[in-house]
Parts: structure tokens; C-alpha cells; sequence
């Protein structure tokens, strides 16, 4: 081991699992600092310059105080993309690319596909670059993550419309129809918090996580109407769910008239997607 990367494993090693400093070390040396993968593997002994060192201390101390490593570098991959992220953003997740890709795979021919809760655009953008038939809007209420989302889309090339929008309004002004409405809203409750890790907890945006305790489906619930007018009939909701609660969500649709409703499980073995049509 150099000692480069015995310094970041020192550094890191009481507060992150071995794993993660294992991934974090190679992140660091190669991504962030762009050494040879195979000098670090083969335990080459590398100088930094003055410069790089700096850069190298930084990291260490903003990890040591949780930020997010996707918040220092500035990025997050998303479905094969790099999507910019600050700490206005929620940074992506792998099971959101899940529901992406169950939307491409069923819906090749969708014309028209409204992302509500966008955030940093990752599930719009992705959705306007793999299906290039589709006109995409996406909603937000922050206007700090809009920011982001219409960067994004303008570096990737995506032609997504942007929209500040509040999802919980009784007054949502929209005339289009759609043929698939899809969100990843904010469904985290005020008690699991005890249960999150602190690079969460601490840096990414409370208005992209959490609902009341009393109310978790919040902001399903509005969708759900909201889907009976904007929906084409026959087309398709999708969202990402708390994996809690799944059966409460199947309720709420067939109270809705929804039919064909799927709960789907992540790749943890958790429920946490559900489709249905209108
Ligand atoms: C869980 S994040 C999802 C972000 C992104 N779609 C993703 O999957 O990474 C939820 C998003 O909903 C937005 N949001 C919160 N309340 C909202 C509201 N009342 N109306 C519209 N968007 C809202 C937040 O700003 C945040 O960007």
C-alpha cells in the first residue's frame, strides 16, 4: 500500500464501513486526484504535488464530517450519466434507476411523461434521452433544485421542460395529458430518522425526504387525484415508496380506481415501486 492511500484508509476508518473506504480510497486516488488505477493497485509510491495534497486534505476533512462523497465531487451517476449535484439535490439512487428502467422497458411508444419532484432531473432526463419519441415536463417545488435540474439538461442535452409547481396546491395549472406520470417524492417519516446514517441526515435536503409521521403517504395521495385528471385513460402511474408501506399503497389506488396495480421489490428484496393504470 502506498502511502497515500494508507493515509485515507487511516483517516476514514472509524467512520466508515471497510467496504465503503476501500471504494472511497479508489474514488479519491483515480476519479478526484486522476492517479494510475494500476499504481495504486500494484502499491506504487506516489508524490503529490503541493497542490493535490491541498485538494487531498479537503476531501479527507469534508468526509470526516459526512458530506456526501457525490456532494464533494459535484457529481452522481445516474443510469450511465453524470448528473451534477449540490446540496440543494437529493443525490440519486441506484433503485430509483430501477424505476427508470421499468418505464423505458414498458412504455417504448409514450408520448407524453410528467416527473413530479424532480430534483437534480435525473429521472426525466433519462427518461428524454432513451426515449427520444417522448416530450417530458418535470415539477418541482425548490427553485434551488430547478437550477440543477435545467443544468443538467442542458449538458446532457435532454429536452426536458422544467415547471415550478406545487404538487400539494389544489391549484396545479396544467392542461397537457399525460401518458405516464412518475415520482419519487418525499416519503421518509420524522421517526425514521433515528435510523439514518448521518451523511444523509445532515446534508441532503429535508424538503426532498421527509413527511409527518401522521400523514406518509402525503404527497401520494395528491398524485393520485392529480392522476385521475392528468392521465390519459389507460396511462400509467409509477412511483418509488418507503418500503413500509406497500400494502397501504395498493389501498390508496383501488380506493383511486386504479387497476393493474403492481408492487415491485428493489434489488434489497424491499417493495419499492408501484405501477398502476388509470
Ligand atoms: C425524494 S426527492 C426526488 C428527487 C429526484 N426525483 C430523485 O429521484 O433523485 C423529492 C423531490 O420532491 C420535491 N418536492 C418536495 N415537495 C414538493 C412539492 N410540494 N411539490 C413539488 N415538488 C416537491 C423536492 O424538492 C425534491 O426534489
Amino acid at each position: 500500500m502506498n502511502h497515500i492511500t494508507a493515509y485515507i484508509r487511516l483517516s476514514l476508518k472509524d467512520i466508515y464501513p471497510p467496504e465503503e473506504v476501500k471504494a472511497l480510497t479508489m474514488l479519491i486516488c483515480c476519479d478526484i486526484l486522476g492517479l494510475d488505477a494500476l499504481d495504486i493497485y500494484m502499491g506504487k509510491d506516489i508524490t503529490l504535488s503541493e497542490c493535490k495534497q491541498r485538494e487531498l486534505e479537503n476531501i479527507i476533512f469534508r468526509l470526516q464530517k459526512n458530506e456526501p462523497i457525490q456532494y464533494i465531487r459535484g457529481i452522481a451517476e445516474f443510469y450511465g450519466r453524470q448528473f451534477r449535484v449540490a446540496p440543494g439535490v437529493l443525490v440519486p439512487r441506484p433503485e430509483t434507476g430501477e424505476l427508470v428502467d421499468l418505464i423505458i422497458n414498458e412504455n417504448p411508444e409514450a408520448k407524453n411523461i410528467l416527473d413530479i419532484g424532480t430534483g437534480s432531473g435525473c429521472i426525466s432526463i433519462s427518461l428524454s434521452k432513451e426515449l427520444p419519441n417522448a416530450m417530458v415536463t418535470a415539477w418541482d417545488i425548490s427553485e434551488e433544485a430547478l437550477e440543477i435540474a435545467r443544468w443538467n439538461n442542458e449538458r446532457l442535452s435532454g429536452r426536458v421542460v422544467f415547471e415550478k409547481q406545487d404538487v400539494l396546491s389544489d391549484i396545479v395549472s396544467d392542461t397537457q395529458r399525460y401518458d405516464v406520470i412518475v415520482s419519487n417524492p418525499p416519503y421518509v417519516t420524522e421517526k425514521e430518522k433515528a435510523d439514518m446514517e448521518p451523511n444523509v441526515l445532515e446534508w441532503e435536503p429535508e424538503l426532498a425526504l421527509f413527511v409527518p409521521d401522521d400523514d406518509p403517504l402525503l404527497f401520494y395521495r395528491h398524485i393520485v387525484v392529480l392522476g385521475q385528471k392528468l392521465l390519459n385513460q389507460g396511462g400509467k402511474l409509477y412511483f418509488e415508496i418507503n418500503q413500509a408501506y406497500g400494502t397501504e399503497m395498493v389501498r390508496l389506488l383501488e380506493m383511486n380506481h386504479y387497476h393493474n396495480i403492481h408492487v415491485i421489490k428493489d434489488l434489497f428484496e424491499n417493495d419499492r415501486i408501484v405501477t398502476a393504470n388509470r
